[in-house]
């Protein structure tokens, strides 16, 4: 249960004040299971599982399972993901669900009732959404998250360069204002309309985002370092003037220290360690 008064702007704030500026991430690639000597099952998968919540649970302030990794296993890999939630939470860390939602909003209700609310099975203090069957299509899960302490982060401009044509695309006609701005940027105008922190945006550390972020005061999500290229160093060109809390995410890089939990929360702390030393 999330105690009352505390929004999730001010639970992430003092869970980063504690743990310091990192979202770690679960990713149970199947190499990562070879590289482990598990095997690609759901017995495997729960070790793996194990292994990172042992590690990361206790230090990271943000921890980040690619729901898509779990699926993959059906009931049996959903089953990991709840107990991971769970004993997640319970060691201090906040989640943070990459699921990637986005419907209707008849159907974001539903999303959000089974991310978002309290007492669900995989109930997590944030989920990643998709904004493309429209920003104001995510309202339910909004709300939502802003009734329950939680967050959502909201993909803006992704860290995979095949998001670069739509997400630079111009919009055409309606509001003056609106024309010739690009999809991303709406995308960030739209989420700057939230005042509490509950709306977080997804804008990758891998490139320059051509963005104006110093409108933006909720979290920013930054996937990329490591794995695919980006590095603590690039963070604060990248980000400049960018008035949001920055969450820079790690997945693979810190993982493949594993299977021993020790290295993989030591490989953790060192990119926290980075992360914090660049954006001093
Ligand atoms: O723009 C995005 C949005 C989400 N991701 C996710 O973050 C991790 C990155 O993993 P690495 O191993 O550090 O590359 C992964 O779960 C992606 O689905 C992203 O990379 N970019």
């Amino acid at each position: 249960m999330t105690p009352v008064g505390s929004g999730f702007a001010d639970r992430l704030r003092s869970a980063v004040e504690q743990r310091g500026r990192l979202c770690a991430g679960i990713d149970p690639h199947p190499e990562l299971l070879e590289a482990w000597g598990l095997p690609r099952s759901p017995d495997g998968l729960a070790q793996f599982t194990d292994v990172c919540v042992r590690a990361l649970g206790p230090s990271v302030a943000v921890v980040k399972p690619q729901v898509a990794m779990f699926e993959e296993y059906g009931s049996a890999g959903l089953a990991v993901l709840e107990d991971a939630l769970a004993r997640l939470h319970e060691a201090g860390a906040l989640t943070l669900a990459d699921a990637k939602r986005g419907d209707i909003g008849s159907t974001m209700a539903a999303y959000a009732r089974a991310w978002l609310s309290d007492g669900a099975p995989l109930a997590a203090d944030a989920v990643t959404a998709a904004p493309y069957l429209g920003l104001g299509a995510l309202a339910p899960a909004v709300e939502q998250a802003r009734g329950t302490g939680r967050g959502v982060f909201v993909l803006a401009r992704t860290s995979n360069p095949e998001g670069h044509a739509v997400q630079t695309a111009q919009l055409a006609g309606g509001a003056a204002s609106a024309a010739g701005t690009t999809v991303a940027q709406s995308i960030v105008d739209g989420a700057a309309e939230d005042a509490t922190g509950t709306v977080g945006l997804v804008v990758g550390a891998t490139r320059a985002h051509g963005l104006r972020l110093d409108g933006f005061a909720g979290p920013i999500l930054a996937p990329g370092l490591g794995a695919q290229g980006a590095s603590a160093a690039d963070l604060p060109g990248i980000f400049s003037g960018a008035a949001g809390l920055l969450i820079p995410n790690s997945s693979r890089a810190i993982l493949r220290a594993g299977p021993d939990a020790e290295r993989v929360r030591t490989a953790a702390e060192r990119t926290r360690d980075e992360i914090e030393a660049a954006l001093r």
